[in-house]
């Protein structure tokens, strides 16, 4: 198993916002090692594979594990990922719509290879973390921009084009 981190930078209202990205492990083996880099997180993105059910059904375990480890108010993200592979899929769209609804969190569909709604994705958890940051510091007038950010645009917040 290996732990990245990495920086990556997303442009909201014309500010550049840095991203500290670590990624760990998915498997239930090194779950307790995941534990402790995700705890503390202001942001969790959890990434199955559109082309492998197990990869779906483990989601559940790991909302689960961040329910009872996360902090508080932590920002969730799920991403069915390589949906270029669309002749492989064994995820249903409509599955994982369903499952981010009932937890109340933000899905998209995405591919690693082809780029696809990679920067969305990032985009909407950092705007989404800035709202919540900026709520919890309306008395702080040295941020008023982080109050002003308006959610993402959701027309596109599920698509995946395959063209
Ligand atoms: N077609 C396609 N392949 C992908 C995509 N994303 C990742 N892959 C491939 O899937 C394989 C696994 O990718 P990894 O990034 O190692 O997956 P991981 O789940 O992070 O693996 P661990 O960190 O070992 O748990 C590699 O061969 C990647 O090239 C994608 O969007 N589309």
């Amino acid at each position: 198993m290996r732990i990245d981190f990495k920086i990556r930078t997303v442009e909201i209202e014309g500010k550049r916002i840095k991203l500290q990205v670590w990624d760990t492990a998915g498997q239930e083996r090194f779950k307790t090692i995941t534990t402790a880099y995700y705890r503390g997180a202001m942001g969790i993105i959890l990434v199955y594979d559109i082309t492998d059910e197990k990869s779906f059904e483990n989601i559940q375990n790991w909302m689960k594990s961040i329910k009872e480890n996360a902090s508080a108010g932590v920002e969730r993200l799920l991403l069915g990922n390589k949906c270029d592979m669309e002749a492989k899929r064994k995820v249903l769209k409509e599955q994982a719509d369903k499952l981010a609804r009932e937890h109340g969190i933000r899905f998209f569909e995405t591919s690693a290879k082809s780029s696809m709604n990679v920067d969305e994705a990032f985009n909407s958890l950092a705007r989404d973390i800035l709202l919540k940051s900026g709520g919890r510091r309306s008395g702080n007038h040295s941020k008023p921009s982080s109050t002003d950010l308006k959610p993402s645009d959701k027309k596109n917040t599920n698509k995946c084009s395959l063209g």
